[in-house]
């Protein structure tokens, strides 16, 4: 039986296993947040110990679940109507939400403290920021209240390689804000994407996303103009101490794909999208995950090579 056929009738609180646990912290999302925070880490121009880089983004992964897991306590009650979320422990019924809020709550704590002792305080103050704006700023306050939601709160989610490069340096740079940009740019058109087709699940929750309240066809156009935004900032980034040639042959394939998917999208009509399942917009959101996979993975190469004297202009 598949998790999205439970439901709170067949499973009782109590149930719950280490899947479950493991499932509040949201680790298919995070598993590219950690990759990102990682970058950030190894870019740096400070080498970091090993086993010190390692515990860091081991208290980053798991501050960032334990977020995840604060996400899915505040928001069960919307969870139980979408049918993408119906099947997580807590609508479910096999975790109840005082759990899920104790177990969110012990690991943030245990993730700032154990980084701060890790590193230093700058890259924990990050963290906790970062927990913060996830479960504060936009789960219980912009996600609920506004269509930006996603445009503010995905600084949240645009912070970790801040983190990683903290963790090294003790300090922000141009470099860390750079990184920073280009999630907080990509988050718009990643999640957008993802809402063309969600639409409905939204609609019945009553969460006011974009293609909520001002409907698909302007939702195309948001698309369009935030990869028209992102575009000259990630390939513009190849000119940085954190780019160079490779990343830049990168940036211009990705961006050159993603642009023609936001085009793509932006030209559709409903009735187009409808007719072929929304094969469009599904591609682009799928697209969106290798785009900052290759961009990351990029300057993770470029600073490799930098290393070793080689890559640079
Ligand atoms: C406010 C910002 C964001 C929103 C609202 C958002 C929303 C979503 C949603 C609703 C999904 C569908 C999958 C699911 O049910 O969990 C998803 C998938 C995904 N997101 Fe995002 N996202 C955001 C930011 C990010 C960031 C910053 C990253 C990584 C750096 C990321 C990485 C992913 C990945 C890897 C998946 C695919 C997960 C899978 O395979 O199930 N997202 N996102
Ligand atoms: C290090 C650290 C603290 C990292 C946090 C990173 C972070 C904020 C990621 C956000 C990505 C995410 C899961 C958005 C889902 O939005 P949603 O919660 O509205 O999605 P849902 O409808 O699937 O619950």
């Amino acid at each position: 039986m598949s998790d999205a056929s439970l439901n709170a009738s067949q499973t009782q609180t109590g149930d719950a296993g280490f899947g479950d646990y493991f499932a509040l912290l949201k680790p298919r999302v995070m598993s590219l947040v950690v990759f990102t925070a990682l970058v950030g880490l190894l870019a740096a121009p400070v080498p970091v110990h090993p086993i010190i880089g390692f515990a860091a983004i081991l208290f980053i992964a798991v501050g960032g679940g334990a977020s995840g897991a604060l996400n899915m306590w505040w928001d069960a009650d919307i969870d139980r109507i979408m049918k993408r979320t119906q099947g997580r422990p807590i609508p479910a019924g096999r975790i109840s939400e005082g759990e899920a809020f104790g177990f969110g709550m012990t690991l943030s704590v245990m993730a700032v403290v154990m980084l701060a002792l890790a590193s230093n305080l700058v890259a924990a103050g990050l963290l906790a920021f970062t927990i913060f704006f996830y479960v504060v700023v936009y789960t219980m306050w912009l996600k609920r209240w506004t269509p930006q939601n996603i445009v503010i709160g995905g600084a949240a989610g645009a912070f970790p390689p801040m983190i990683g490069w903290a963790v090294a340096t003790g300090g922000i740079s141009v470099e860390s804000v750079l990184m920073f940009a280009l999630i907080f740019m990509w988050t718009p058109p990643h999640f957008w994407a993802l809402a063309l087709f969600m639409k409905s699940d939204y609609k019945e929750a009553g969460v006011p996303m974009l293609t909520v309240t001002h409907g698909r066809r302007s939702t195309r156009k948001h698309i369009l103009v935030y990869t028209l935004l992102l575009a000259p900032l990630a390939i513009g980034t190849a000119f940085t101490s954190i780019g160079g040639p490779i990343y830049l042959a990168v940036a211009v394939v990705l961006n050159a794909m993603f642009l023609k998917g936001a085009f793509d999208i932006w030209r559709r009509t409903e009735e187009q999208a409808e007719a072929d399942n929304y094969k469009t917009e599904k591609k682009v959101f799928a697209l969106s995950l290798f785009y900052l996979f290759g961009h990351f993975t990029a300057i993770l190469l470029q600073s490799v090579m930098a290393g070793y004297g080689l890559g640079g202009w």
